[in-house]
């Protein structure tokens, strides 16, 4: 891929994530920079030979590539400053749930290039998910770049209307929050049985692990099979699924995803 000088406004948890991905991928660390007001937080990126400033300004001025990467609800106030910046020949990313490209567009009116990600943590190992969309009048080579700069830490997809973009708040960027959720409470059942806490992490990480890598293997069986083929009859397995069921998981699932898309809604609204 292309190595373009990329700006990252904000160095937070998810532009780490997405950094030492690059990095990790061969992505030069002399083509990136990270502006963050917290010198804690720039500590980290300049350990690994990344430059970094408190100047958003300054800083953005001299990339090729804009990546805001703060919280929606500073979004404003990161942009207004950055008008004095001319995004015309640029490209700038989002990563910011909830804020849309015409909002974008309102604070950052020379910005003529911008496309919309939603990563997620696990781009950090390469383990990435990503859903970008941009106007159908971007340049085929902008939307090449940002596609192969998600692609080096995980996998991508195009959406083919923004709208979408809270669904895949709900399915990628959101998501391994709620698996890290079920992890813990499988650790914190085990703990509670006497099982060592290591030993607890250690073996609910790596089922987790087996069975997302049996899913991505496995293409063509569907998850119903790949469950049901745990799932011996009368055994241990549908003991457990049973409880699952009587307490409602699938609705349960449907409901946290349903508000996790109605707070990305309700937060496009507000910021
Ligand atoms: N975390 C995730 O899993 C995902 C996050 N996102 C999106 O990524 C964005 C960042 O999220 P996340 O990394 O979790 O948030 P963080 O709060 O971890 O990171 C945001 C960073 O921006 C810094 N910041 C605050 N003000 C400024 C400023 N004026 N100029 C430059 N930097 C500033 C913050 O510093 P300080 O803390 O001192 O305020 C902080 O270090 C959000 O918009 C979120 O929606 C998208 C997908 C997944
Ligand atoms: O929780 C959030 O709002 C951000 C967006 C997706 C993941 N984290």
């Amino acid at each position: 891929m292309q190595h373009k000088f990329i700006t990252f406004i904000g160095g937070g948890n998810m532009a780490q994530a997405i950094i030492f991905g690059l990095l990790q991928q061969g992505y030069p660390a002399h083509k990136l920079m990270v502006c963050d007001p917290n010198p804690s937080r720039r500590d980290i990126f300049a350990a690994r030979g990344i430059m970094v400033s408190d100047n958003n300004i300054e800083a953005a001025i001299r990339a090729e590539v804009v990546l805001l990467a703060v919280k929606p609800q500073m979004m404003e106030a990161v942009c207004l400053p950055l008008q004095a910046v001319d995004f015309s020949h640029k490209l700038l990313i989002s990563i910011a749930a909830a804020i849309s490209l015409q909002r974008l567009h309102d604070l950052l009116p020379s910005a003529a290039n911008i496309v919309r990600v939603m990563p997620n943590t696990p781009a950090l190992v390469s383990a990435g998910m990503s859903g970008l969309f941009a106007a159908p009048s971007l340049a085929q080579d902008l939307k090449d770049f940002a596609e192969a700069l998600l692609a080096a830490v995980g996998k991508t997809c195009w959406l083919a209307q923004e709208s979408d973009m809270h669904k895949i708040t709900a399915a990628s960027g959101s998501s391994p929050a709620y698996f890290f959720a079920f992890m813990e409470a499988m650790q914190l059942m085990l703990m509670d049985s006497g099982i060592d806490e290591n030993m607890a992490r250690l073996l609910v990480q790596q089922s987790a692990l087996g069975a997302a890598k049996m899913a991505e293997q496995n293409p063509q069986i569907s998850l119903s099979l790949l469950r049901e083929n745990v799932t011996s009859k009368g055994g241990t397995t549908a003991a457990a699924l049973a409880v699952f069921n009587r307490c409602g998981l699938d609705d349960m699932v449907k409901q946290a995803m349903a508000a996790c898309i109605a707070r990305s809604q309700e937060m496009e609204k507000l910021f």
